[in-house]
């Protein structure tokens, strides 16, 4: 923060202690207010939104348990959840700190304070309220974006199972691992977990881990301190602590190098970071989701994954099924994506053609939902009636000598190919001929054949 920024409320009984930080923080806030006391906290709050609020922890002379600040912190935190709350304290009492932290406060500042050390506490406080509001703003801006596109569950007995155990763990603070092909809604599933969960009015905060540098790997996650490095030139809160009091979607772990898996590690364990600059560790409350399309089991095998950070991110480990394990799910799916993109493009399509239905029946999909909903975009766009015709969808031309599962042979595909079908139309063996293109004659041959 250069210059002077946002607004702050000091609460202390000790009017000296008041005259002495109105003074000083005026070189750094827009707007300092002082109470004597903490009885007309919450309507001063109800009256005017601070950025930050320091509030003094003990209040009545002789009682120094800290308990009263405790008490006033959630009232704060109840009146203005977005206002950031440092707390002000004569002892240097760990365990009151971990429980305000726990409560929600940010930061803690022992007296006798040092003025530049209360100033950095103070005005990363500030910063973290910013990056709270804009996450915030964001959410907002992409929950109104998707507020048709919430998370469709579908028929299959796996996604059933799967929603059974999500409802069982999302409201408990449990890490979870999500797993998946790419384009399987493992983002999705992870709003969803976070939406379910006692967290869901903080934020969700999600890093792609594939796309962080070496050097951007720790004043990202963690944070910095003004000067740390060149383009440092401010205090600012990482990934870690804008997440505090919310969920954190760390996605794409498996790509993370090797030699910074361990630095995750011991932020995970501590559930403390440290700025990049800075010797103090803070402490951040979050709830952690991981996911990735890669086989973390394999890459601890063979050495490429920490086994000891497979184990901590894997408390609770959920596989998010192929699109065409799925197959009953993929009709439904592309209508709910036909009536987004009609209502988008302003066009006035209501319905899928019977063989545009079985085209899309038989794709394999190995780009999943994501794959789906583009084909049905491209669709919308071609389409000129009232109904999506199988011309309007271009699909990709697999080449099917790589089919996954260690098919090798033309036999083994052919009847791999054969089997898919008949799992796809129940076992209508007249719509499996149609399918693929062959008499009913020749597909019970081939049916005795291969033994299916
Ligand atoms: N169950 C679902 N219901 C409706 N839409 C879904 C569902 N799952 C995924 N989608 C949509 O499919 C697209 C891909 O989903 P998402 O980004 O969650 O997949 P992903 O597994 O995280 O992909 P990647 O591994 O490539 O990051 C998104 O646009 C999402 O809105």
């Amino acid at each position: 923060m250069t210059g002077k920024a946002g607004s702050i409320l000091i609460v202390d009984d000790n009017k000296s202690i008041l005259t002495a930080l109105k003074l000083l923080l005026g070189n750094y806030f827009n707007r300092v207010v002082t109470l004597p006391a903490p009885t007309a906290l919450v309507s001063t709050l109800r009256s005017e939104k601070f950025d930050v609020v320091l509030l003094d922890m003990n209040f009545s002379a002789g009682i120094n348990n800290g308990n009263e600040g405790l008490y006033w912190l959630s009232e704060v935190k109840k009146e203005s959840p977005a206002s950031q709350v440092v707390l002000f304290t004569a002892y240097a009492d760990i365990d009151l700190a971990v429980k305000a932290i726990k409560k929600g406060a940010v930061d803690f500042v022992v007296k006798p304070w040092d003025n530049s050390k209360l100033i950095a506490t103070l005005q990363a406080a500030y910063n973290l309220s910013i990056s709270k509001q804009e996450v915030k703003q964001l959410r907002e801006i992409k929950r109104e974006f998707r507020s048709e596109a919430s998370m469709f569950w579908g028929d299959s007995e796996a996604m059933r199972t799967l929603r059974q155990m999500i409802e069982k763990v999302a409201p408990t603070d449990a890490t979870i691992l999500i797993a998946g092909e790419n384009g399987t809604g493992k983002d999705m599933l992870a709003r969803e977990i976070h939406a379910l969960s006692a967290r869901r009015d903080e934020s969700l905060v999600s890093v792609d881990m594939g796309a962080l540098t070496e050097t951007l790997f720790e004043s990202e996650l963690f944070g910095h301190v003004k000067g740390a490095f060149t383009d440092a030139r401010s205090d600012r809160a990482g990934k870690f602590e804008v997440a505090s009091g919310g969920t954190l979607f760390l996605d794409e772990i498996g790509n993370l190098p090797y030699h910074l898996q361990s630095k995750l590690l011991s932020v995970i364990q501590s559930r403390t970071v440290t700025r990049v600059g800075s010797n103090t560790p803070v402490p951040v409350d979050i709830r952690l989701i991981c996911a990735t399309n890669r086989n973390l089991p394999e890459m601890v095998a063979s050495g490429s994954f920490r086994e000891d950070l497979f184990y901590r991110i894997n408390t609770i480990h959920v596989t998010l099924p192929p699109l065409r394990d799925r197959p009953e799910d993929i009709l439904p799916l592309a209508e709910r994506f036909l009536s987004q993109y009609a209502a988008r493009y302003g066009k006035n399509i209501t319905a899928i053609d019977r063989t545009a239905a079985e085209k899309l029946g038989a794709y394999p999909w190995y780009g999943n939902i994501r794959e789906l909903q583009h084909a049905v975009e491209k669709a919308v766009i071609l389409c000129e009636g009232e109904r999506l015709q199988a011309a309007d969808f271009v699909l990709a031309q697999r080449d099917e000598t790589v089919m996954p599962g260690g098919v090798t042979t033309l036999e083994e595909m052919e009847s791999s190919l054969i089997r898919r079908a008949m799992d796809q139309h129940k076992g209508n063996l007249s719509q499996v001929a149609v399918q693929l293109g062959i008499t009913r004659q020749t597909l019970y041959n081939k049916i005795k054949k291969y033994n299916l």
